[in-house]
C-alpha cells in the first residue's frame, strides 16, 4: 500500500487489515490523525527526496572519478559471465579477450548495502561453489550493459567476438557517460516540484465546486449550461509572479508561460464569460492566489507545486479526451468526483475501469453527501461499486475514498481529512512516479558498478601477481648484469690487449728473423715453395741478380704472409674468447652474435691513406692478400750494380755511418753514381784482400802504383803483375758471385725496406696488430652492444613490471574504494531500506 514508500515513519493510519470491515461498515479515522499522517508523509517525502538527490550526486561524482581513473590509470575491462547450472560459479571472460576464461564465484556481499552478489576468485571461495539455490542469481549488467551485437540491419546479428581493450573501455565509458546524463534527468525530475491533479467525473457531479472548495474561493464557475467543456488548469498565482490571471492557450500551440505567443491574457473575473462563450475545446491556465498558510493550502503547500485541472464532465463525447488526458505522464493523480445522489454513471464506470487499470490508485470524492439521508447505505453501495471497478482503490478506501459536501468545506472534518489525504496522496504518487524510478535506477547502476569493480579487481589481482612474478624473474637478471658489466668490460679489454700484443710480438719475431736471413743471403723463410735461383754463370749475372732479388722479395712476402697467418690464428683465438665472454655474461634468451669471423678476410682491405714512404714501404701497405706482393712489383725487381757489388754496404760499414740506412732512394742512386766505377775494381781488390780495406789504404795503394808506373823498370814488370792481379781478382770475384750476390741483394732489400727511417718491421708489426685489434674491437663492440641492449631490455622489463605492479596495486585500492563508495551512496540514498511496495 501507499504508505510503504515511507517506512521511516510509523504512520497513524489504521492498517489495511482493520479496514476489512469497511465494505460492511467503513470506520473513518479521526481527522487529526489524517492531518498528522499528511505531515509525516510530507516530511518523509522531502527526506527521501533529499537523500536520493544526495545519492545521485555521490554516484555521479563516483562515475566521474571512475571515468577519469579509467582514462588515466586503468583500461577498464568489461566482463561476461557465463552461467553454470546449479552453482554460484561463473565462467568469466572479457570481451577483448573472449578465449581466456577464468572461474569466479558469486559471493554474498560483505556489507548489507552492497550489491546482492559480487565476484571473487574461485580459489578463495571453494567452499560455496555448490550452492544450488544460487543458480538463479543474476550476474548480468543492467544499466551498464553493452550492446555488443552488431551486424547489417535485418541480417544475422554477429557477436563482436573480439574488440580491442581500448575500444571496449571506450564503450563502457560511453555507457557511464550516458548513465550520468540519465541521472541528471532523474535528478531534475525529482527536484521538479510541480504536480498535476486531474479532477474529473460525471456531469454536474460538482467538480468545479470541489476545486473551489479546495481553493476556498469561488474561482471556477459552477452551474454552467452547457456544462464545462474545457480543461481549466488552476495554478498558484505565485507561479505567475503573484498575478491572478487567466491564460487562454492559443489553439495548436504548446503553452509556455514564458512565451506570449502561446496564450492570451484575461482577468480572472472573465472566467465565467470565457467558459460560457467557449464552444470549442480550449484549455485555460488559471492563476489563483491562495492566501492560506502552507500547511492548509493545497496549491501553495511549500512542497509541491500542485495544479488542479478541472476537466469537463464525462459523457460519450468527452470520455475519450479525458481518458487520454489522464494518461499523460505529468498527471500524477486522478481525482474522480462522483455525486452521492447518482452514484456512477456508465461513462464514469467506463473511465474508472480503464483508469484503475492504468493508474493503480485513484482518489475518489463522493460529493453532495450532505444531500443523502441514509448515509451508511449510500456509502456501502458506493464502496461496493468501487470494489468492483478498482479493487486496489477499495483496499485503501479510508485514504482514497471521501464522502464530502463540497459546497461547505469550511470547518468540515470530512473535507479537512480529504484535503490532507489528497496532499499525502499526491506526494505518495510522486514518490511512486518520480522517486521510485530514480531509486531503482540508482540501485541497478550501483550494482553494475560493484560488478565492474569486482571483475576489474580480479583482473588487477592477477596482474599484480603477474607483475610480481615478472619482477622476481627480471630484477635479479638485471642486477646481475649491472654487477657484471665491469667484469665483462675488463675481460674484453684484456682479450683485445693480450691478443693484439701477442700478434705484435709474433709478427716481430717472424719479420726480424726474416730480415736477418735475407741479409745473410738466405730466403726469409724456409719454404718448399721457394728456392734460390741457381747461379747461371757470370755471363748471365744480370738475370741472376734479378732472379735472386725476386726470390728474396718473394720470401719476404712469404714471411709477411706467415706473420699474417699467425695473426689470423691468434685473432681467431681472441674472437673465440670474446664469444666465451658473451656466453658467460649475456643472460639467457639473448641472441648470441650471428657474425661469422672469417680469418681469411683479414688483411684484405687497402689502407685508405698512408703517409709518404719509400716505394717499398708504400708497397707494404698497398696489397695485403699475398703478403706484401713485393715480388710482383716490376719496379722493385730491377737489379742494380749495388746488388752485385754492395759498395754502399762496405762504405757504410767502414765509416760506421748510418748514412745508407737513413737516406732515401734518391740518395742511394747518387751514391751509386759516384762509386759505381770504382766499385768494380776496388771492390774486387778489397774482396781479394780477404778483408775490407779502408779508403786510405786504397789511396796509398793507388799512389804506390802511380810511383811504380813512373819508374821505367818498374813499368816493365808491373804491367804483367798488375794484369795478373786483376785477373786473379776478377776470377775470385766471379767465383764468389753465387754467394756474394744473394747477400748483397738481401742487404739492399733490407736497407731499402727501412729506407725512409720508419722501421719497416715495426710498421708491419703495427699494421698486423691494427688488423687484429680491429677484428677484436668489432667483436667486443658487438658483444658490448648486445650486453647493453640486453640490459636495456631487462631494464625496460623491470620498469614495465614495476609500473604494472604499482598500477595493479593502485587499481586494487581504487576498486576497493569504489565498492565502499557504492555502499556509501546506497546508505546516503537509503536504497537498502527503501523498497517499493
Ligand atoms: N448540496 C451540495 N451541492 C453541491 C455539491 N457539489 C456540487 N453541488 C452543486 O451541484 C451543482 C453542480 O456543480 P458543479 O460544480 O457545477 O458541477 P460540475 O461537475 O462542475 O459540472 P460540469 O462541469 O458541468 O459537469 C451546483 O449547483 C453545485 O452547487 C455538494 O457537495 N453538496
Amino acid at each position: 500500500m501507499a504508505q510503504t514508500y515511507f517506512p521511516t515513519r510509523k504512520l497513524a493510519l489504521s492498517p489495511t487489515t482493520e479496514k476489512d470491515s469497511s465494505a460492511a461498515g467503513f470506520a473513518p479515522s479521526h481527522a487529526a490523525d489524517i492531518v498528522a499522517h499528511a505531515a509525516d508523509v510530507q516530511e518523509a517525502y522531502i527526506d527521501q527526496k533529499n537523500r536520493l538527490v544526495s545519492a545521485i550526486d555521490a554516484t555521479r561524482s563516483l562515475l566521474t572519478d571512475i571515468r577519469s581513473f579509467n582514462k588515466d590509470s586503468w583500461v577498464v575491462r568489461y566482463p561476461q559471465l557465463a552461467h553454470k547450472p546449479s552453482s554460484l560459479v561463473r565462467s568469466m571472460s572479457f570481451v577483448d579477450e573472449p578465449a581466456a576464461t577464468r572461474e569466479v564465484v558469486l559471493t554474498a556481499p560483505k556489507h548489507p548495502l552492497q550489491r546482492s552478489v559480487t565476484l571473487a576468485n574461485l580459489a578463495e571461495h571453494k567452499h560455496i561453489i555448490d550452492d544450488a539455490d544460487a543458480a538463479d542469481v543474476s550476474s548480468e549488467f543492467s544499466v551498464l550493459r553493452l550492446d555488443l551485437k552488431m551486424g547489417p540491419a535485418g541480417g544475422p546479428a554477429a557477436l563482436v567476438s573480439q574488440l580491442e581493450k581500448a575500444s571496449i573501455a571506450n564503450l563502457v565509458d560511453e555507457r557511464v557517460q550516458a548513465s550520468m546524463t540519465h541521472m541528471d534527468k532523474l535528478r531534475n525530475r525529482i527536484e521538479d516540484t510541480s504536480s498535476k491533479v486531474l479532477v474529473t467525473g460525471d456531469l454536474n457531479a460538482g467538480k468545479s465546486t470541489l476545486v473551489n472548495a479546495l481553493l476556498r474561493r469561488d474561482a471556477m464557475p459552477v452551474d454552467q449550461q452547457p456544462c464545462t467543456s474545457l480543461f481549466c488548469e488552476v495554478h498558484d498565482a505565485a507561479e505567475n509572479d503573484g498575478v491572478e490571471e487567466v491564460h487562454v492557450v492559443t489553439e495548436g500551440k504548446t503553452y509556455s508561460i514564458n512565451d506570449e505567443t502561446t496564450f492570451s491574457r484575461r482577468p480572472v473575473s472573465d472566467l465565467d464569460k470565457i467558459v460560457t462563450d467557449s464552444d470549442v475545446h480550449h484549455s485555460l491556465k488559471v492563476y489563483i492566489a491562495d492566501s492560506r498558510p502552507q500547511e492548509q493550502s493545497l496549491l501553495h503547500n511549500g512542497v509541491v507545486d500542485i495544479s488542479l485541472i478541472d476537466a469537463p464532465g464525462l459523457n460519450t463525447d468527452s470520455l475519450k479526451t479525458t481518458a487520454v488526458f489522464a494518461r499523460q505522464e505529468e498527471i500524477d493523480v486522478v481525482v474522480f468526483v462522483v455525486s452521492a445522489e447518482n452514484h456512477f454513471t456508465l461513462s464514469a464506470q467506463d473511465f474508472l475501469w480503464n483508469a484503475s487499470n492504468e493508474k493503480a490508485y485513484l482518489f475518489i470524492v463522493v460529493n453532495k453527501y450532505d444531500q443523502i439521508r441514509d448515509k451508511e447505505r449510500c456509502k456501502r453501495r458506493v464502496l461496493e461499486q468501487i470494489k468492483k471497478l478498482s479493487p486496489r482503490t477499495w483496499d485503501d478506501a479510508e485514504d482514497l475514498v471521501h464522502f464530502v459536501d463540497s459546497s461547505a468545506p469550511e470547518g468540515s472534518e470530512s473535507f479537512g481529512k480529504l484535503e490532507s489525504a489528497l496532499r499525502s496522496f499526491v506526494l505518495v504518487k510522486r514518490a511512486k512516479s518520480k522517486l521510485l524510478p530514480a531509486t531503482t535506477y540508482l540501485t541497478n547502476l550501483l550494482g553494475d558498478v560493484d560488478l565492474l569493480a569486482s571483475a576489474n579487481s580480479i583482473v588487477a589481482g592477477s596482474e599484480l601477481e603477474q607483475a610480481k612474478a615478472d619482477l622476481d624473474r627480471t630484477r635479479p637478471v638485471l642486477q646481475k648484469m649491472q654487477a657484471e658489466r665491469e667484469h665483462l668490460e675488463d675481460g674484453l679489454e684484456s682479450v683485445e690487449d693480450e691478443r693484439t700484443n701477442e700478434t705484435g710480438s709474433r709478427t716481430k719475431a717472424i719479420l726480424s728473423a726474416a730480415l736477418n736471413r735475407i741479409a745473410e743471403g738466405d730466403l726469409a723463410l724456409a719454404s718448399s715453395k721457394l728456392q734460390m735461383p741457381s747461379y747461371p754463370g757470370v755471363l748471365n749475372i744480370w738475370e741472376y741478380v734479378a732472379d735472386v732479388r725476386k726470390a728474396l722479395l718473394a720470401s719476404v712476402d712469404l714471411a709477411v704472409k706467415h706473420a699474417e697467418d699467425e695473426a689470423r690464428v691468434i685473432t681467431t683465438k681472441g674472437v673465440n674468447e670474446v664469444a666465451a665472454l658473451g656466453d658467460r655474461y649475456l643472460p639467457e634468451g639473448v641472441e648470441r652474435s650471428k657474425r661469422v669471423f672469417m680469418p681469411e678476410a683479414m688483411f684484405t682491405r687497402p689502407a685508405k691513406s698512408a703517409p709518404r714512404r719509400s716505394s717499398l714501404a708504400r708497397a707494404a701497405n698497398a696489397q695485403y692478400g699475398l703478403g706484401l706482393g713485393l715480388a710482383n712489383r716490376a719496379d722493385l725487381l730491377e737489379p742494380t750494380f749495388a746488388d752485385i757489388f754492395d759498395v754502399q754496404h762496405y762504405v757504410s760499414a767502414h765509416f760506421g755511418g748510418e748514412h745508407g740506412a737513413k737516406t732515401g732512394k734518391e740518395d742511394d742512386e747518387a751514391a751509386l753514381g759516384v762509386l759505381s766505377l770504382a766499385s768494380v775494381g776496388v771492390g774486387a781488390i778489397t774482396v781479394a784482400g780477404g778483408k775490407a780495406l779502408g779508403a786510405r789504404g786504397l789511396v796509398e795503394a793507388a799512389v804506390r802504383i802511380g810511383d811504380m808506373l813512373g819508374n821505367e823498370s818498374t813499368r816493365k814488370w808491373l804491367a804483367p803483375v798488375l794484369g795478373g792481379l786483376v785477373l786473379a781478382g776478377a776470377a775470385y770475384l766471379v767465383l764468389e758471385l753465387p754467394t756474394s750476390v744473394p747477400r748483397s741483394v738481401g742487404r739492399r732489400i733490407r736497407s731499402e725496406l727501412d729506407a725512409d727511417g720508419a722501421r719497416w718491421e715495426s710498421e708491419q708489426r703495427e699494421r698486423v696488430m691494427r688488423e687484429t685489434r680491429k677484428v677484436l674491437r668489432l667483436a667486443s663492440w658487438d658483444l658490448r652492444e648486445r650486453f647493453r641492449g640486453a640490459m636495456e631490455e631487462r631494464g625496460r622489463e623491470v620498469r614495465g613490471a614495476e609500473e604494472a605492479q604499482s598500477r595493479a596495486e593502485k587499481a586494487l585500492a581504487w576498486f576497493a574504494e569504489v565498492t565502499q563508495r557504492t555502499v556509501d551512496a546506497r546508505e546516503i540514498g537509503g536504497l537498502g531500506t527503501f523498497t517499493a511496495a
